[in-house]
């Protein structure tokens, strides 16, 4: 565990490098920006700004892909939403990302803006720190694959009517959903689209699939919490399609009788922690568990 691996005490007494990537479409986040710089500086941790986000400021920058290369962790500085899409992004270079919070909720970002310096002060021992490994859902549609660090949503293309789609675990079929839609979660996404519809919490570093129907129409659905080693298959039955939705940022389109194939990722993405860091604390400040 650790930084070790990809930051060692001697790297950090020395320089380590650490690659920024901020909220977009929000220029005035440069004051932030700046200010959070400058507190990596003075701990000796040279800062590197992606391409993007660079333009966003007016400031210089380097692709994403060169960034992961260059850099020992990422940060991304916005709320979960950026943190979200950081992961989805750069979970397979293995290095580790810190989420700074400057949204609203923050459940998965880790430090605050008021509590960053003296993050930064204790990050060289390694006492302070922690490295959660966290799996990934990785999806195949129309010959294409993406990754979620959330959640694979199928959803109903029309308004107007519910959609129908048959399910299939290990080539087996096991449901045939008929509803709003189906959220594929894996247990970091189980506090969010999935506890919106009542499916259940899993403890993020558990491996496995949480299958939860959004609004079906039946009696007897319930969310189901499967083993990370299935390969779970969705065909869509219904003549409208349907749509697939990555952690709620990215869409793809699905026609009548295609598929969605759904497996665990190889890699497991890794979060960069306060030591501390307790998810139930988290889930009772962030979302009043048990009040
Ligand atoms: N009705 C709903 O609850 C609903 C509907 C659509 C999407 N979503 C979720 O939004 C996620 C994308 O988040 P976003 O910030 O880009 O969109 P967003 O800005 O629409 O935020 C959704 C909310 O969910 C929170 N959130 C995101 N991931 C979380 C997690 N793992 N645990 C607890 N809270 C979390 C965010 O902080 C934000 O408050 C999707 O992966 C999906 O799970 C939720
Ligand atoms: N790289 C990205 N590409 C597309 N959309 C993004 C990206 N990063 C963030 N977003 C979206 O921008 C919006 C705002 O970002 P973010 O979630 O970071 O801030 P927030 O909503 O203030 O914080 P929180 O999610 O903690 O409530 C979200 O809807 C998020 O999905």
């Amino acid at each position: 565990m650790g930084l070790k691996s990809t930051i060692t005490k001697e790297k950090l007494k020395s320089k380590s490098k650490a690659g920024i990537v901020l909220r977009p479409s929000t220029p005035e986040i440069k004051d932030d920006y700046i200010k959070i710089k400058g507190y990596f500086e003075k701990q000796n941790i040279e800062i590197f700004l992606e391409k993007n986000s660079a333009n966003m400021i007016d400031e210089e920058g380097i692709d994403l892909d060169i960034l992961c290369d260059t850099v020992d962790f990422l940060v991304s500085i916005g709320g979960d939403g950026t943190l979200i899409s950081v992961v989805r992004r750069t979970f397979r270079s293995g290095k580790p990302v810190l989420g700074i919070n400057l949204g609203t909720l923050g459940f998965l970002t880790d430090v605050s803006l008021n509590e960053l310096e003296s993050f930064l002060q204790n990050l060289s021992d390694d006492e302070n720190y922690r490295i959660d490994s966290r799996m990934m859902i990785k999806g195949n549609a129309n010959l294409k694959n993406f990754f979620a660090f959330n959640d694979i949503v199928i959803s109903r293309n029309s308004l107007s009517s519910m959609i129908k789609v048959d399910a299939k675990i290990d080539g087996k079929p096991f449901n045939s959903y008929y509803g709003d839609g189906i959220i594929i979660s894996s247990p970091t996404g189980s506090t969010a689209y999935n506890l919106s519809v009542g499916g259940p919490l899993v403890y993020p570093l558990t491996d496995a699939f949480i299958v939860t129907p959004v609004a079906p129409h039946s009696l007897t659905q319930r969310p189901l919490v499967l083993p990370a080693d299935f390969e779970i298959e969705f065909t869509i039955t219904d003549n409208q399609g349907a749509m697939v939705i990555v952690d709620g940022q990215d869409i793809y389109e699905v026609e009548q009788n295609q598929s969605i194939k759904i497996q665990i990722a190889s890699k497991k993405a890794k979060l960069l922690h306060r030591k501390e860091r307790n998810y139930f604390e988290v889930l009772n400040e962030k979302l009043q568990w048990g009040n």
